[in-house]
C-alpha cells in the first residue's frame, strides 16, 4: 500500500504491567475507509486511543500527514486533522445539540465559532433538533452528533469506534451511508472499529486484523476471506 494518511510501525502500549499492544504495524491509506476488525478485548480502542494521544504508548512510530505525531499532546493531535468519534459515542447529554456542536468547534486553530453549513446538509436531523438536549435524542440520533462534532475541525481522518454498537438496524443503514459519503463525497479518510462484517463489508475499502495487541492480517476488503474470518473473528 502506498500514500498513506496514516502509518503506524512498532506500537507497543501497556496498561501498567500489562503489555497490550505487540510490534502494532497499521497503514490507512489516504482518501480510503480502513476497518479495524478483531474479537473483543484484542486491543482496538487501545490502539484508537493510542493515536489520539489519550494513553501513553511505550514506543514505535506514528506518522500522519508525512508527520510524526507520537510526541505530540493529544490536544494537538485532533487539530493537526484527526477527528475522534469515541466508543458510546460520550455526547454531552445535559447540553443542546448545539452546544455539543459548538464544544467541537473549539478545537479549531482557524477561529471559525459557526457550525460549517455541511454538517446540516448531512444531517438535517440535528438542525431540527438544535435546542434539544442531548440526553433527549435517540441512539442514532446521538451517533450523527458525535460524527457532526467530530466534524467541526474540519478533519483529514475521522476515527469511529464502533459506530453502530447499540444502533437499531434500519439506522444502521443510514449511519454506514453517512460514512460512505463523507469518504467518497468529502474525500475524508476514515478509519473505524467494526465487528459487524456485512457493515464493514459495505463501507470499507482496506482492513486490518488485531489479535491479542498484534496486527495479523491487511488488504483490500475484498480479500477478508472464510480463513481469516474463522482464525481472527468468529466467536
Ligand atoms: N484502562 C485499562 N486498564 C487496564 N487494562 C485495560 C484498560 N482498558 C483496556 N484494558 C485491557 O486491554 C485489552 C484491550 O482492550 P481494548 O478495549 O482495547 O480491546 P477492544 O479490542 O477494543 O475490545 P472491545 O471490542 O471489547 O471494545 C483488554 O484485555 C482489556 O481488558
Amino acid at each position: 500500500m502506498s500514500d498513506s494518511l496514516l502509518k503506524i510501525s512498532g506500537l507497543n502500549q501497556y496498561y501498567g504491567e500489562s503489555h497490550t499492544l505487540w510490534d502494532l504495524a497499521l497503514e490507512v491509506p489516504k482518501g480510503k475507509c480502513t476497518c479495524l476488525m478483531g474479537r473483543n478485548g484484542v486491543g482496538k480502542t487501545t490502539l484508537l486511543q493510542s493515536i489520539m494521544g489519550l494513553l501513553p504508548t511505550e514506543s514505535g512510530q506514528m506518522v500522519f500527514d508525512d508527520a510524526r505525531i507520537e510526541g505530540v499532546r493529544a490536544e494537538e493531535r485532533a487539530s493537526l486533522g484527526i477527528g475522534y468519534v469515541p466508543q458510546g459515542r460520550q455526547i454531552f447529554s445535559l447540553m443542546t445539540v448545539q452546544e455539543n456542536l459548538e464544544i467541537g468547534l473549539l478545537a479549531r486553530t482557524d477561529g471559525v465559532k459557526q457550525v460549517p453549513e455541511f454538517v446540516y446538509d448531512l444531517f438535517p436531523v440535528l438542525k431540527d433538533m438544535l435546542k434539544r438536549r442531548g440526553g433527549d435524542l435517540s441512539g442514532g440520533q446521538q451517533q450523527q452528533l458525535a460524527i457532526a462534532r467530530a466534524l467541526m475541525i474540519d478533519p483529514k481522518m475521522l476515527i469511529l469506534d464502533e459506530p453502530t454498537e447499540g444502533i437499531q438496524p434500519n439506522i444502521v443503514r443510514q449511519i454506514g451511508d453517512i460514512i460512505t459519503q463523507l469518504n467518497e463525497e468529502l474525500g475524508l479518510t476514515v478509519l473505524l472499529v467494526e465487528q459487524k462484517l456485512p457493515f464493514a463489508r459495505r463501507v470499507a475499502d482496506t482492513f486490518c486484523i488485531i489479535d491479542r495487541g498484534r496486527s495479523v492480517a491487511q488488504g483490500e476488503i475484498a480479500g477478508l476471506n472464510d480463513g481469516l474470518i474463522e482464525k481472527y473473528l468468529t466467536v
